[in-house]
């Protein structure tokens, strides 16, 4: 039976990601493989529920952290596993890095304690830490993001964050590639909209079925 794959899109808000993530689940669905594009937090009717808080209300840091590992919690067991034991491609429009960039490095929540959370949340009936196998980071310094929302659309609690947060938020997402830098690929999404678009083909292009196959 085909494996499941887990691909998670990552980067601060601007940086791309909605615009390229469809363009994948089309190059691995001619490539004859099932896809579920699915999102965090989100994914399930209660997590979704649990996104409209997290992103319309505010709270302290560590509710905001409890509420985010509960939603995705919920979307693992209810989304995420099924959909990998079937054999399935996943694709989810951010993961537990964006809770290390936000909660983490944004708000400065205990990096050590959203490991504990990682560990318990993220741990599989057989055992097994999941872990996206690939994560494609759109990487771009929050100022150009900026300008790119700010014609874009109606901020959210963390899209109306000063540029410092960002600037935060990314020194999380440089400081969890360092930790795992071998599922990490770093996009240059300062680039054009095609060279982003040809870098991100480039990356997934390994994890493609090879034709014949
Ligand atoms: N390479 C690019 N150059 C210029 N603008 C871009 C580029 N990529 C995306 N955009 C625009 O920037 C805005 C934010 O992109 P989006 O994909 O929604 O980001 P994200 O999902 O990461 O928050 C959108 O208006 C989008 O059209
Ligand atoms: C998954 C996750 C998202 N977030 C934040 C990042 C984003 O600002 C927001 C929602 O992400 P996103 O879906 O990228 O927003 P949009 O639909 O506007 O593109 O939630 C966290 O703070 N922690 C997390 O663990």
């Amino acid at each position: 039976m085909t494996r499941g794959l887990f691909i998670s899109f990552e980067g601060i808000d601007g940086a791309g990601k909605s615009t390229h993530i469809e363009r994948v689940a089309a190059l691995f669905r001619q490539a004859g493989r099932a896809v579920v594009l699915t999102r965090e937090p989100g994914g399930t009717p209660l997590s979704e529920k649990l996104r409209e808080l997290v992103l319309h209300e505010p709270m302290d840091a560590l509710t905001e952290a409890l509420l985010m590992f509960a939603a995705r919690r919920e979307h693992l067991v209810q989304v995420i596993e099924p959909a990998l034991a079937r054999g399935d491609v996943v694709l989810c429009d951010r993961f537990t890095d964006a809770t290390f960039a936000y909660q983490g490095g944004g708000r400065g929540f205990d990096w050590q304690v959203l490991g504990q959370l990682e560990a318990m949340v993220q741990t599989t009936a057989q055992g097994v830490l999941r872990q996206p196998d690939l994560t494609v980071w759109f990487d771009l310094d929050p100022q150009i993001a900026a300008e790119r929302l700010a014609s874009a659309r109606v901020p959210d609690k963390f899209e109306s964050q000063p540029a410092d947060f960002f600037a935060a938020v990314r020194a999380g997402y440089a400081k969890r590639q360092a930790e795992m830098p071998g599922r990490f690929a770093r996009i240059d999404a300062s680039q054009t909209r095609e060279a982003v678009g040809e870098a991100v083909a480039q990356v997934v292009t390994p994890w493609l079925p090879r034709s014949g196959s």
